[in-house]
């Protein structure tokens, strides 16, 4: 599909929102119309050179650029992002402007469509996806952003002159004026109105309905009040800060905090960086110090702390040492940020971890998470984690053994803008079935005593209380431990957890993602 095949009205008059006549192309609602598909085939030029006087500035670029490709490549918003900015070579000003528009933007998709709907005379669908695309842009500069509303509109419109062509900038014009002329709260209230239902709720907060569905089941389960529901949805509209941890006895956190970062209220060694590029941050380049979200952070320290039952490692041969050497097993590690806390802490303790991971380049991620920490504290294996009992190096079963299975990530909705999108409940039933099966493999290849600790990063009950009920009722030898306890132990403020015997963070509550954890012991 041509980006440029589209016919909207052109030129000045139109562009400036006062063209009347053959541009002017209102309905009696007040609606903008637009040739929308129909236009097929009509070939506008880039733009008469009168036209051409002001170009796309960078920032905007990148982020219509990023927009597009998340759209028509399927590409994911925080990989293409900083290729983009590099590319631009955007100062760091402009790089905070073109990530807070590009993920404000396809957060803001819900919203934003149900609002433009309002302003357009046809199905949103029957626009031309690039068009489509620069109104959401600027609709979250006008909306969502604290951009002016005339710089909005003569940004984006020269955006779309200069990317789209001439004809479709005096429609997109005419539709960022009507929306700036009504303010965020009555559009909310217009295309919204607040009534509790998900549907609303998921318009105001740009959510699809079963996701706040499922997260207002989520909030019930883990013993959260119904009621948080809005600062939930909020938090996930919220740009997260950049967390840190140093890794146990490589990394130092006190540079990073004396380079102006935070420490964390609720995690050992661990730091919050709200000021740009973490790269440059003191042990991030080598690798001792790493961004990782601090929940994760806690879930994996979580495990590494919990008692094993009788002598665990004691029961079985060893495969890497010494007689008594813990044999740890991450079996879901891509890309590796757990597994690297998780090796750094076995290398304090003698331990040894065994890093599986089905994606090939997801176990080359793993590798180069892992490179700081001793070579001999751990192994990074690719293969399908559902047969681990197979590999050689499973021989001796495992002490502890963490499954951070793969979920549908609606706990980690802030970092991932697109995925609320992409996401579908259909995906619920092919994980929760992934899930299962992953657990019974680590049921099989954990030592008597063995713990397994059971972690995602989404909340939605069927993929965690649901699981975890069930992998009790499949394997009813198991004993569940205090996860929240587990959790608590590990942490260095109050984490404030129901109690409850399995545990769950909340971005509202705890800035963290929403990371699930349930702990379980095999009868030693
Ligand atoms: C939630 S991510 C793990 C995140 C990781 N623990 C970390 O902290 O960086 C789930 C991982 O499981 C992997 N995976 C999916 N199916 C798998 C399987 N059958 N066996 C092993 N790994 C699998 C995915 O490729 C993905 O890398």
């Amino acid at each position: 599909m041509s980006d440029r095949r589209q016919g909207h009205g052109s030129g000045r008059d139109d562009r400036r929102g006062r063209g009347r006549g053959r541009q002017d192309r209102r309905d009696a609602r007040g609606r903008t119309r637009n040739r929308g598909r129909s236009g097929a085939g009509k070939h506008y030029s880039a733009a008469a050179p009168s036209q051409r006087t002001r170009q796309a500035d960078p920032a905007r670029a990148v982020a219509y650029e990023v927009v597009r490709a998340v759209h028509q490549d399927d590409s994911y918003a925080n990989l293409v992002l900083p290729q983009r900015i590099r590319a631009r070579r955007l100062d760091r000003r402009d790089a905070g402007f073109a990530t807070e528009l590009t993920y404000g933007t396809l957060r803001g998709i819900g919203l934003y469509d149900a609002i433009l709907a309002e302003c357009v005379d046809r199905p949103l669908e029957d626009l031309d996806a690039p068009v489509l695309d620069a109104l959401r842009l600027g609709a979250h500069q006008l909306l969502g952003m604290r951009v002016p509303a005339h710089a909005a509109l003569d940004a984006t419109v020269a955006l779309v002159r200069e990317r789209i062509g001439a004809g479709p900038s005096g429609f997109v014009n005419a539709v960022l004026r009507r929306i700036s002329e009504t303010p965020r709260e009555q559009w909310l209230d217009r295309v919204a109105p607040e009534d509790g239902s998900e549907k609303s709720l998921g318009i105001r907060h740009s959510h699809p309905a079963w996701i706040v569905r499922g997260l207002r089941q989520a909030l019930v389960s883990h013993g959260a009040d119904a009621a948080e529901l809005t600062d939930l949805l909020e938090a996930d509209n919220a740009a997260p800060v950049v967390n840190v941890v140093a890794l146990p006895g490589l990394g130092d956190i006190g540079p990073v905090l004396a380079a102006g970062a935070e420490p964390s209220p609720i995690a050992p060694d661990a730091a919050l960086h709200a000021g740009g590029d973490a790269a440059r941050l003191p042990g991030v380049r080598d690798g001792v110090v790493r961004v990782q979200d601090v929940g994760s952070q806690l879930t994996a320290r979580a495990l590494a702390s919990v008692p094993l039952g009788g002598q665990a490692h004691d029961d079985g041969p060893v495969a890497s040492g010494a007689s008594g050497t813990e044999h740890w097993l991450d079996l879901c590690a891509g890309p590796g940020g757990k597994a690297a806390l998780l090796a750094a802490l076995a290398a304090e303790r003698g331990a040894h971890l065994l890093a599986n991971e089905v994606a090939d380049h997801r176990a080359d991620l793993v590798r180069g998470a892992l490179t700081a920490v001793p070579q001999r504290a751990w192994t990074v294996r690719a293969g399908d984690g559902r047969r681990i009992s197979e590999a050689p190096e499973a021989a001796p079963g495992f002490d502890r053994i963490l499954v951070d299975a793969p979920c549908t990530g609606l706990g980690a909705l802030r970092r991932r803008p697109e995925s609320r999108w992409r996401r579908t409940p259909a995906d619920l039933a092919v994980l929760t079935d992934l899930q299962a099966e992953l657990l019974d493999a680590a049921v099989g290849a954990l030592v008597p005593g063995g713990v397994l600790a059971y972690v995602t990063c989404s909340p939605h009950p069927a993929e965690t209380v649901v699981q975890t009920e069930d992998l009790l009722r499949r394997h009813p030898e198991l004993e569940q431990l205090d996860a929240a306890q587990a959790l608590q132990s590990v942490a260095v403020g109050d984490l404030g957890l129901p109690a409850t015997k399995t545990a769950q963070l909340w971005p509202h509550r705890h800035g963290t993602d929403a990371m699930f954890l349930a702990l379980v012991r095999k009868p030693a």
